[in-house]
């Protein structure tokens, strides 16, 4: 992968920018590349292309607790919810996401609903259009991949990385089961 991602927030001195995409390595291992044509998508080509719903729905194993839906204009999401303790808890996990959101340089859509049940959905604004490749020697300059915004690995990547978040804290704990009669 070439070039430092510019439009990303410097990483901490300690941890060298390491974009993987070797297929295999664990989302959590991987980061999150801009999507947009003048941040450089070119150079992460794979990463940025949309994922249609037969490729987003093998990788929803990979994020348990996320479910994929549609929206009003057939954009495909991930969402997942949380219930916290409190309102305030619920805000204190949408501040320790939003930190990984802006250290990935990916960001989520946040909402507190029911004051207590934080929500999370995740897709990919920027529109893409990158020159696909036609036979193994020909660029097909006038025919483009149109990358729609949509999912793409970053949400993924996101979602991984969101699962991994210490939140045992603010989270309520499961009811527990009435023993049975
Ligand atoms: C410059 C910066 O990398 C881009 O604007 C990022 C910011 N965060 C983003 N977040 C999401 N979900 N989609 C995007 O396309 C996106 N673009």
């Amino acid at each position: 992968m070439s070039g430092e991602a510019s439009s990303h927030p410097p990483l901490p001195s300690h941890k060298p920018r390491v974009v993987s995409l070797a297929a295999g390595t664990a989302l959590t291992e991987k980061r999150c590349v801009p999507c947009e044509a003048d941040k450089g998508a070119l150079s992460y080509m794979g990463m940025c292309l949309t994922l249609d719903r037969p490729a987003a729905q093998r990788m929803l194993s990979e994020i348990p607790g996320w479910e994929l839906f549609e929206d009003a204009e057939q954009r495909l999401h991930l969402r997942r919810q949380w219930r916290t303790k409190t309102f305030v808890k619920a805000l204190e996990l949408c501040e320790r996401i939003g930190e990984v959101a802006e250290t990935e340089g990916h960001h989520p859509d946040l909402h507190v609903t029911g004051w207590n049940k934080p929500a999370v959905e995740l897709w990919t604004h920027a529109r893409v259009e990158l020159p696909c490749q036609q036979g193994w020697n020909k660029l097909a300059v006038e025919l483009w991949t149109h990358a729609r915004d949509g999912l793409t690995d970053n949400d993924f990547i996101m979602a991984a990385k969101i699962n991994e978040i210490p939140k045992e804290d603010l989270l309520r704990k499961p009811k527990k089961k009435l023993a049975e009669e």
